[in-house]
């Protein structure tokens, strides 16, 4: 099976890490550097102090005919539409594979009615070094659910062969969404104002206490209605993830752009529809925005 990569960040060097010795994998970069750099030196993948390196294949974005039976995109939120726009010319037999966080893809995504779309969710924790060095921080899954149309050749990722790095199937991807969702939406934004590790909202009382105002309102604006265990998903993560930096502070430390519109902008959007009172919420929307100007 051909898989093509959109993005060459943490999650795209990841997955074309862990596939590429089970299928022929193609990383589609930003930067004619980075693809160069990827063909040259080859992919490098760091876990629990070991190193390893692997044959990738990879081009510019844009600059071939993208042939692949699952084309995973692992662009940021806000890099979607531009990429999007180029991927008309894309088979339609091809299977695309969103994995962004939060929601927002789910609106540009309506406009692609004919396509094969499976969304899915990346529970592992990974950290780019450098265009070539990515490192396996924690071993979680990738869920993925079918949205439209069939599978296609995506299936055969379901098999579990691969060794560290599970990938399950669930029928109910607006569960899947909104799980992650709730979750990026109380550790982000907090462990960002706060400068912390996850670990640190369970360690430090008062920061927990904070943690449970945010997640009740975050609850009330999406109608969640299976509350006990999303706070125990909550309270796991921070347990498991408790030494990493969330995605939302990496961003900030290193001055790029977050998605906090795709995690607190859309809570904030379904409290509005509901008529629900959001201003935590939308102080840790100002505060986020605010330290991005702020650089
Ligand atoms: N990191 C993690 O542990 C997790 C991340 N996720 C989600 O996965 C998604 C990707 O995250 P992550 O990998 O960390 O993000 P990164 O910022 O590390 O990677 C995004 C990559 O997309 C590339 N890119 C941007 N625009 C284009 C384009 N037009 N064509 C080709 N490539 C492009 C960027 O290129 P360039 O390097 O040139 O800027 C960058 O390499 C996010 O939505 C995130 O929320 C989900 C779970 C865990
Ligand atoms: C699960 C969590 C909070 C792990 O850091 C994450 O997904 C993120 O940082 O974006």
């Amino acid at each position: 099976m051909r898989i093509g990569i959109i993005g060459g960040g943490a999650i795209g060097l990841l997955l074309a890490a862990y596939l590429s010795p089970y299928f022929e994998v193609t990383v589609y970069t930003r930067r004619q550097e980075q693809a160069d750099r990827l063909n040259e030196q080859q992919l490098r993948l760091c876990k629990q102090g070991r190193e390893q390196r692997i044959r990738v294949r990879a081009a510019l974005f844009g600059a071939e005919k993208v042939q692949a039976d699952v084309l995973f995109i692992t662009v940021k939120q806000y890099h979607l539409s531009d990429v999007l726009s180029q991927l008309t010319n894309v088979p339609s037999t091809t299977t695309l594979l969103f994995l962004q966080n939060g929601m927002n893809h789910l609106r540009l995504l309506s406009q692609w009615k004919e396509r094969n779309i499976v969304l899915g969710v990346v529970e592992h924790g990974a950290l780019k070094h450098d265009d070539c060095t990515v490192e396996h921080t924690g071993i979680g899954k990738m869920t993925l659910s079918l949205f439209q149309g069939t599978l296609g050749q995506a299936e055969k990722l379901l098999d579990g062969k691969i060794p560290y790095f599970p990938i399950e199937y669930t029928d109910d991807w607006q569960t899947m969404l909104t799980d992650k969702l709730v979750v990026n939406a109380v550790i982000n934004p907090l462990t960002t104002i706060l400068r912390i590790q996850n670990g640190e909202l369970i360690r430090i009382q008062e920061y927990t206490e904070m943690m449970k105002q945010l997640f009740a309102e975050v609850c009330d604006s999406l109608a969640l209605s299976n509350r006990e265990s999303a706070w125990h998903r909550i309270v796991a993560i921070c347990e498991k993830t408790a030494a990493n930096r969330s995605s939302m502070l990496s961003d900030i430390e290193h001055r790029r752009k977050t998605e906090v519109e795709a995690i607190l902008g859309y809570v904030l959007e379904e409290g509005k529809k509901r008529g629900v009172a959001t201003s935590l919420c939308q102080f840790l929307f100002y505060a986020v925005k605010g330290m991005e100007k702020h650089g």
